[in-house]
């Protein structure tokens, strides 16, 4: 008999996933089927989004054997039934207040720091970049984590170096690169880019370093269609660019000025849209999402 969700206490809520207390050493890392688009949490929710996330994580956690905070599979007999699929059991961990970010391709606020002054990060970029170019090797642009509703602060190496240590700023670094790279490559083998990406570390009682948190998931990572890759311009975004269309486009009588909220979206964006996230999912990893736990929504 697996216990209620209301048996574990609440401790974080995010954009779009919960946090719990399942005992002192082990949280509940909980999905939802929650997305956001233009910094607005959509009222229209993703059907199965949480639980196709979630097997990415695990997929990854598994494909790059780095050592991490899982503490359990994914059918867990501690995870409740009404999240089965989107829940992980974790270890607690001492959270490395360091938002680690890796970027292969130069878009976002990276493009935008580079634009002003050639750099991101305080790391020097080749001059006459463009939105989607490649960086070649990947650089660490890591961030200070920002206020619920806020954006995180890119900052350089030497300010993560002097807000934690040089020793672990310098094993941060290491491990996000590397993280990065090998999930990079996995994905383009598959014919999709993973262009950036933020991982999460925390510490053990005994000091232990693991990643943490969601891992290369299309939440935490920029995906794009290799296919459909062209430097110069806004790259679409393999999973969320139906839902950026339509929210733009001359249907949704909404637009990115407007100062309201968007509008709930079309069911076909919605069936769209998860057929895309199973998509991804199903060819970065070989496996059938219908084989993934849980009841699909
Ligand atoms: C921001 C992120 C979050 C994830 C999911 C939902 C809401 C927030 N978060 C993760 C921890 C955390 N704390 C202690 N041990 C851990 N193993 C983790 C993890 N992962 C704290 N915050």
């Amino acid at each position: 008999m697996r216990p209620e969700l209301s048996e574990y206490t609440p401790i974080y809520s995010g954009k779009v996933r919960e946090l719990y207390a399942v005992d002192d050493e082990h949280l509940l890392l909980v999905a939802s089927d929650r997305i956001s688009a233009y910094d607005y949490i959509l009222d229209s929710q993703i059907p199965d989004k949480g639980r196709v996330l979630t097997a990415m994580s695990v997929f990854f956690f598994d494909a790059l054997g780095v050592p991490n905070h899982l503490a359990g599979p994914a059918d867990d007999p501690r995870i409740p039934e009404s999240v089965l699929g989107r829940a992980l059991i974790t270890r607690r961990l001492d959270m490395v207040q360091v938002e680690c970010v890796a970027r292969g391709y130069l878009t976002g606020s990276g493009l935008k720091e580079y634009r002003a002054n050639g750099e991101v990060c305080g790391v020097p970029l080749p001059a006459g970049l463009v939105d989607g170019s490649r960086i070649d090797p990947p650089i660490f642009t890591p961030a200070t984590k920002a206020a619920v509703g806020d954006h995180d602060e890119n900052v350089s190496f030497e300010r993560v170096a002097a807000d934690v240590g040089i020793d672990l700023a310098t094993r941060l670094r290491e491990l996000t690169l590397d993280v990065y790279s090998r999930g990079a490559d996995i994905a383009r083998d598959r014919g999709i880019l993973l262009a950036d990406t933020k991982f999460e570390f925390g510490r053990t009682p005994g000091g232990e370093l693991l990643l943490a948190d969601e891992v290369l998931t299309p939440d935490s990572s920029r995906y794009w269609d290799a296919a459909l890759y062209q430097p110069g311009r806004a790259q679409p975004s393999f999973d969320k660019q139906i839902v950026r269309d339509w929210l733009t486009g001359p249907d949704s009588g909404w637009s990115t000025d407007s100062g309201t909220p968007p509008p709930p979206l079309p069911d076909d964006v919605v069936a769209r849209t998860r057929t895309r996230y199973i998509e991804a999912y199903e060819r970065i990893s070989g496996l059938s999402f219908a084989d993934w736990p849980g009841a699909a929504a």
